[in-house]
């Protein structure tokens, strides 16, 4: 038995579901398999259950500083069951609207694990398919270290998986998973502590905005341990975790140890040695702008590729390739500059564009100048909470273009599209100033930058 099809897609993640879908509604014959749930990473175990805990975890901040809003609420406490049961419920919807995308758009939905024959064939639980196009769209998989006891610790994967809230976490990594997810456990009340090798996380976001959440962390928590590399993990007696650090010191009583060390792509299972696909020395997909691998009619896009991890790219790199393949645009493709990015911390932080440190090295210090700003955003003001938020523009030559637009505050995550738009279309600061403020919003900082 065997199927052909003018497109398939491998992977129902981001990347796949949305190439295959527009593939389908452009004309094409589609298909996408899929090994796991449909919906891949990000609505699984990525954005939208981290997502749903952030608000969860957003909720308890509220009820803290409600006092001082006249509440008086009645401490019930925090169920993380009920929570984890309505985010898979939530989830669960979420498979059934793919489901139903994929009827009506008239894409065939292949469960299973799909492996390489050649370069037009790929192999389903013994069924070969074959298409004119192929895209690899298998993601990637969390990392664990290679040190004595590190499979006592789970990994982002795990941490969705956990049914009962443990009371004593370690979150080694300085990633976003690692911020996000030490976020959460510390915001619903677990005793949290974020582990990282060096002096901060995030290393490579604006300095001035990692210095907010240094602040933050120290004033609000979770516990930040610097310059701190774990060696060993030993399971004691009585259940916990001993983490012992290159200096001879230690973190014991751990229940729960998080590894968010980074992730590494799926591509080495699926027999890509049978395409002669190209992958650098970390496995991921040599492409070029278009999406299209070293083999005509293979293509890669999203997290497997190397390019910035996130859905909304995967997602955009997919439709590009199906409108270049299926609706006469032959120059349709991902622009790769400029993508915005938010991390779920608390507060949040958004970034777009050069940091300061970025831009110096690119045009040189006499061409940057940057516009700064901190301030007790009026939701904390009115509590005891006098907790600061820090804006910052980063613009180039004479003329000001905004080259970077970076912050750290309440409300950051939905502030920064608008202002990604803005420099994507080449604003100057002076395109800002003459915006006039919405007030009282933290956002209105963005255009009242002195
Ligand atoms: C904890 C976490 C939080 C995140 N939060 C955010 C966020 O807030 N915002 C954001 O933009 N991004 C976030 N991301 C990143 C985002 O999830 C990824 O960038 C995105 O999912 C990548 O999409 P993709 O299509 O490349 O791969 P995936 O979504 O990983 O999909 C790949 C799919 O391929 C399937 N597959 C693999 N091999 C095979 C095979 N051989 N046969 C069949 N199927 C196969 C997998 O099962 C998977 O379903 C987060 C990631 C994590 C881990
Ligand atoms: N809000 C969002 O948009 C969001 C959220 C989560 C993930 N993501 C995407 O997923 C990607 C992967 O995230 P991530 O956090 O896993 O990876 P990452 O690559 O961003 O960070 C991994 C971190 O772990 C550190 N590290 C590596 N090995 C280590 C070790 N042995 N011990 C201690 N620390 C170690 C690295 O220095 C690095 O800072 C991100 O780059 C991002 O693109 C996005």
């Amino acid at each position: 038995m065997s199927r052909h099809y003018d497109y398939l897609a491998i992977g129902a993640g981001s990347g796949g579901i949305a190439s295959a879908n527009r593939a389908a509604i452009r004309g094409a014959k589609a298909a996408v398999i899929e090994a796991n749930a449909v919906g891949g990473t990000c609505v699984n175990v990525g954005c939208v259950p981290k997502k749903v805990m952030w608000y969860g975890a957003h909720v308890a901040e509220a009820i803290k500083y409600s006092p001082a809003y006249g509440f008086d609420l009645e401490q019930k406490g925090f169920d993380w069951e009920t929570m984890v049961k309505n985010r898979e419920a939530y989830i669960e919807r979420i498979h059934g609207g793919y489901h139903r995308g994929f009827q009506g758009n008239g894409v065939e939905f292949i469960e299973g694990f799909a492996k390489f024959v050649d370069h037009r064939t790929v192999e389903v639980d013994g069924e070969q398919i074959t298409a004119d196009h192929i895209t690899i769209a298998t993601g990637g998989r969390p990392m664990i270290p290679n040190i004595p006891g590190a499979e006592h610790g789970i990994d982002s994967d795990g941490f969705f998986a956990l049914t009962k809230q443990p009371k004593k976490a370690a979150v080694i990594g300085a990633g976003y998973i690692a911020v996000e997810i030490a976020g959460v456990f510390h915001a619903l009340g677990t005793d949290t502590h974020l582990l990282v090798r060096r002096d901060r996380p995030l290393r490579t976001f604006d300095k001035y905005i990692t210095d907010g959440l240094l602040e933050r962390m120290k004033q609000d928590g979770p516990t930040l341990h610097t310059e701190t590399t774990v060696q060993e993990v030993t399971k004691e007696d009585d259940g916990t975790l001993t983490l012992t650090y290159k200096n001879g010191e230690s973190l014991t009583g751990v229940d729960c140890l998080v590894w968010a060390i980074g992730r590494v792509p799926s591509t080495d299972k699926i027999n890509i040695e049978a395409t002669g696909v190209d992958l650098d020395a970390d496995g991921f997909i040599q492409v070029d702008k278009y999406q299209n691998t070293n083999v005509q009619g293979i293509y890669a896009v999203g997290d497997n590729t190397g390019a910035a991890a996130l859905t909304p790219v995967a997602i955009k790199a997919g439709r590009q390739l199906a409108e270049r393949l299926f609706n006469d645009m032959p120059d349709a493709h991902m622009d790769y500059e400029h993508i915005p990015t938010v991390v779920f911390s608390h507060p949040t932080i958004g970034t777009v564009g050069l940091s300061e440190e970025d831009a110096i090295v690119k045009y040189g210090a006499g061409n940057v100048k940057v516009y700064t700003s901190s301030f007790a955003a009026m939701y904390n003001a009115v509590t005891p909470h006098r907790a600061l938020s820090y804006f910052k523009l980063v613009c180039y030559g004479p003329e000001e273009k905004v080259i970077g637009v970076h912050g750290i505050g309440e409300g950051m995550d939905e502030i920064l599209q608008g202002f990604a738009v803005a420099l994507k279309m080449g604003a100057r600061k002076s395109d800002l100033d003459s915006t006039v403020a919405l007030h009282p919003t933290s956002a209105e900082e963005f255009v009242t930058l002195r």
